[in-house]
């Protein structure tokens, strides 16, 4: 393709690139490029060791040696010192630091030692939670294979991906996924998605380069003929290549940033994001209030300007970032005890809020044994015609072997191990090994056709080649114009027919009639749950010069129709019901007939069972409002509203396209809201909807480019698991919003009380150091929260995050804890007569609300976390009770631990102060309580 006017490539632009361009990104191109100019054929005299026939085990093993595993830096567990730094550098940190630093040079020791030991314990936290998420993630990851087919001394293979090596010899079929940077040798009709890469859905051509491209050529990393990038994946078509180079080496790892940065956030994130934005609005407005109004009164700036800084500290939940990620690492540590792996780890939370799962029918609802049933006429006489020559070009394919190739293959496999009479005459009469394969049309999801060319070499049906074409039934028939005689090759159509005596040319004109037998006939066998392929055939086609194309499937004569049956998982209805009392509703997306969905939807009871027609000859009415085609959907693609509506309307999605499942995954998120929609497929045909969905799900037996794509591996097969999975994830999801709610909630009252008293009181009503340090003790309190019970009802239905829902959480219940912080100001004031700037008892006073305010926020750790009585209704984990009794002893004992309390600037207060003290919880709780009924009346939530 030449895009580049000839002259725009002077020395001037290279030098303009190599300026742009990250360097190791150049040094990856120049590579390449030396591949892309020469011939397929030339490509291993540039290497080595290497040849068409592979590496040799030795040599493989020094190139193992020389350029390690091939995995990519985005892959690679993140190194110990890199997480302390991250732990390390935080904004908390940094301003404890600056305020510790400030406190050396004014010669304040002791404040400086307390601050230094909180950095180094958050740091500490923070570290050890991280280390433990990062390497419990690293060890799930590695549980997922990647399998590769590769040639080493002239045999093929089967290696992780992560043992492929440069020069080595990959096998190419549609849904691998390219194991590093690769040039071609050898390609039919290959096509290669590289939306991984690029983001561009349409899959483009790939070739062997033949001869040296022109003198001007010029190599474009993404758009040329014959390199093919790692990440990017075969969608059509079968191949071979060599593998230039592989893990960091790779354009993939040099771009890996950008990558990164490309992909859009997804709820959890944006969530998070919300939540802090919110905080950081009310630190703007709050911080400089306290600010002016300390200031003022107490005309002691640089005290205040302390205070003000240690507020803004106190109202950022410094925690969240770990609690978030700790709650992850555990939910997904949970989840692979069911056998899901979750490859990126908010995965999980967003499954919580999914309210909508598309899935693909064949391998997820039913189980992965497709078998053949039968093979029929196309009036539905039996006739075994049609299977021996499915049985010739699935078999001679190069292409993947779906499930219909290997239901065809498995069954004459299984016959001619078993000697039944017919099984002998198969063996005899379908001689693989005497045909040939001259050409293919592989098979895509969109032509639904799979063509191959054959030859038998001694008996010749013809000289020429038979086009053996099969397909969905539709597209094969569109394409028929005559159909075979199968009357007149044999006695009876259902004696066996032998594929000696199979003359293509017996065939009569298909008339309108006969085309509706057979829709009829194909139809009926659909509604009893049958897949159907149809099989057609075209004699004496002449080998094309170039390539078999897609042109040269027409004019065929129909031969007959090859049934399978495709039985359920024996789970899958029960998962389906647990799935839909969670509020999550299954939808099916497949590119097989409307009749076969509709029948599995009616057994799995996605679709209201129609026990009134029997015979299952037509679709009910009422369900044709539930169900919509590909084409009835490609009619619809120019009235907006019309589409919306018919993917709101409908269950199942028969007969779409790679594409229309995309289309639809797209739709119904943009629909009704900030809904969250999971896909589950396994094909190549699901890759494009499984990265388009909130969560992409696929399983560990699916291609390679659907596990690609996924964010979560189901290594076995049920969907139970999935349901299992949204639970955990609410779990998850409800465990975060908690910790962001009592935070947010808590650390907004204290600054609403610290308004107050800067309002009223002439000194401070608590230091800043204490105020950082009853922060830390109350942040260290809810490390366990990941770890918490949560009550069944907040599990019910899907989960979403919602910033006004905690903006109002925090407006309401901040202030009430106010209360009892008023009161503390008040029993000072009143009681022990601190009532001036310069009384000595001021620490007293400073004392007294630390102790307050740590306890009653221990305390209220409790009551927030569930919408019911705390202790009697709903009990929090052992966990969170034992940390939370331990950090109130610790509360409890500083006064009396001589060096840290005078570090701390505090004293021991007077014994009547706990009696007060046990007044206002007991008051706390009670309040609480109040204001948790009548916020649930008002609001209808909770959490
Ligand atoms: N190997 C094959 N050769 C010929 N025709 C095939 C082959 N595989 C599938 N088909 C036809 O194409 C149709 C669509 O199959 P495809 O695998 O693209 O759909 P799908 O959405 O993955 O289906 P499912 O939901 O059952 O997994 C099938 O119903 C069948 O008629
Ligand atoms: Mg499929």
């Amino acid at each position: 393709m030449e895009k580049k006017l000839p002259f725009v490539f002077s020395k001037t632009k290279s030098e303009v690139e190599d300026n742009t361009l990250d360097k190791r990104e150049r040094v990856v191109r120049e590579k390449l490029a030396r591949f892309a100019r020469i011939p397929g054929s030339a490509i291993f005299a540039l290497e080595p060791n290497t040849s068409p026939a592979g590496l040799s085990g030795e040599a493989a093993r020094s190139a193992l040696e020389r350029h390690g595993p091939n995995i990519f830096a985005t892959e690679r567990a993140p190194q110990v010192i890199a997480l302390l730094l991250r732990a390390l550098l935080n904004p908390f940190n940094a301003i404890l630091l600056v305020l510790a630093i400030v406190n050396i040079a004014t010669g304040d020791k002791a404040t400086f030692t307390v601050m230094v030991v909180m950095v180094m314990a958050s740091t500490g936290l923070r570290f050890w939670q991280e280390l433990k998420s990062v390497s419990q993630a690293a060890k799930l990851l590695n549980s997922i294979t990647t399998r590769v087919r590769v040639l080493r001394s002239n045999e093929e293979v089967e290696l992780d991906r992560k043992e492929v090596v440069p020069g080595d010899v990959v096998l190419l079929s549609s849904g691998d996924v390219f194991p590093g940077d690769c040039v071609l040798f050898s390609a039919e009709g290959l096509t290669v998605a590289q939306a991984s890469l690029t983001g561009e859905l349409m899959p483009v051509d790939k070739t062997v380069q033949l001869g040296l491209p022109p003198p001007e050529y010029e190599f474009d990393i993404i758009d040329n003929e014959n390199i093919c990038l790692a990440s990017t994946s075969v969608a059509t078509g079968s191949g071979r290549a060599m593998v230039i180079s592989t893990g960091d080496e790779t354009y993939m790892a040099s771009i890996a940033k950008d990558l990164a940065k490309k992909r859009p956030p997804n709820i959890m994130q944006v969530g998070v994001r919300r939540v802090s934005y919110l905080l950081l609005g009310f630190m703007a407005v709050m911080v400089p209030i306290v600010f002016v109004i300390q200031g003022g009164i107490s005309k002691d700036w640089k005290g205040a300007g302390f205070f003000a800084i240690s507020v803004a500290v106190g109202i950022t939940p410094e925690m969240l970032p770990m609690v978030v990620a700790a709650n992850l690492a555990l939910s997904a540590v949970r989840v692979a005890r069911k056998k899901v792996i979750v490859k990126r780890f908010d995965a999980i939370q967003s499954l919580g809020a999914v309210s909508i799962l598309c899935s693909d029918k064949t391998g997820t609802l039913t189980i992965d044994l497709v078998r053949v049933s039968g093979s029929t006429t196309g009036s539905g006489d039996p006739s075994d015609l049609p299977l021996k020559l499915a049985y010739l070009n699935s078999a001679l394919q190069t292409g993947t072997r779906g499930p219909i190739d290997r239901a065809i293959i498995d069954f004459f496999k299984n016959v001619s191990v078993k000697p039944a009479e017919d099984a002998s005459e198969v063996e005899d009469d379908v001689k693989v090994e005497e045909w040939n394969k001259l050409a293919e049309v592989p098979f895509d999801s969109t032509r639904r056709l799979l063509s191959v060319l054959v030859f038998r070499s001694q008996v010749g049906i013809d000289e020429k080649g038979l086009l053996i074409t099969k397909g969905a039934v539709e597209e094969v028939l569109e394409r028929c114009t005559q159909m075979y005689d199968h009357a007149s090759s044999s006695s009876s159509p259902s004696a066996p027919t032998k594929l000696d005596d199979f003359k293509p040319n017996k065939a009569s004109p298909l008339t309108a009639d006969a085309r509706q037998e057979i829709l009829d006939t194909a139809e009926r066998l659909n509604g009893e749950g049958l897949r159907l392929i149809a099989v057609a055939c075209k004699s004496s086609v002449a080998l094309p010069f170039m390539t078999l194309n897609t042109s040269d499937e027409t004019e065929l004569v129909f031969i007959g129709l090859v049934g399978f049956l495709d039985p359920l998982k024996p789970d899958a209805s029960e998962a389906i019901d647990r799935l839909a009392k969670l509020g999550v509703q299954v939808r099916i997306l497949t590119g097989d007939a409307p009749a076969v969905a509709a029948k599995v939807a009616r057994d799995l009871g996605i679709l209201p069972s129609k026990s009134s027609s029997p015979d299952h000859l037509s679709i009910p009415e009422d369900e044709k409002d539930l169900m919509i085609t590909g084409s009835q959907l490609a009619a619809l693609s120019t009235d907006q509203a019309a589409f919306d509506a018919a993917l709101e309307r409908c269950i199942i999605f028969a007969k779409v396209s790679p594409h229309q499942k995309l289309q639809v995954v797209e739709g119904l998120r943009s629909g009704g809201g900030g809904r969250v929609v999971a896909f589950l497929g396994d094909g190549v045909n699901d890759a494009l909807a499984i990265r388009a969905a909130d969560v992409g799900i696929s399983v560990d037996s699916g291609t390679e480019i659907a596990k690609e794509a996924a964010d979560i591996i189901l290594l076995e097969k049920s969907l139970d698991v999935i349901a299992h999975g949204v639970l955990q994830g609410r779990q998850t999801f409800i465990n975060t919003i908690k910790y962001i709610k009592m935070a947010t909630s808590s650390n907004f009252g204290n600054v609403f009380s610290v308004l107050i008293a800067s309002a009223w009181l002439p000194y401070q009503p608590i230091q800043p150091l204490q105020l950082l340090f009853q922060n830390l003790l109350y942040d260290f309190s809810q490390a366990t929260i990941p770890w918490d019970n949560v009550d069944p009802e907040y599990l019910a239905a899907p989960t979403t995050w919602n910033a006004r829902s905690i903006a109002r959480f925090m407006i309401f219940l901040g202030p009430t804890s106010s209360v009892f912080d008023i009161c503390t100001f008040l029993i000072n004031w009143y009681r022990f007569g601190i009532r001036d700037q310069h009384s000595p008892l001021v620490p007293l006073a400073q004392t007294n609300w630390f102790l307050e305010g740590a306890i009653t926020q221990l305390f209220i750790i409790h009551f927030l976390r569930t919408g019911k009585i705390p202790f009697i209704q709903s009990r929090a984990s052992v966990s969170v009770v034992a940390l939370t009794t331990l950090v109130s002893c610790i509360v409890f004992a500083i006064p009396y631990i001589p060096k840290l309390s005078a570090a701390l600037g505090m004293t021991r207060p007077k014994p009547e102060f706990y009696g007060f003290l046990a007044a206002m919880v007991t008051g706390y709780a009670i309040l609480v309580h109040i204001v948790k009924v009548i916020y649930q009346r008002m609001f209808k939530e909770w959490l």
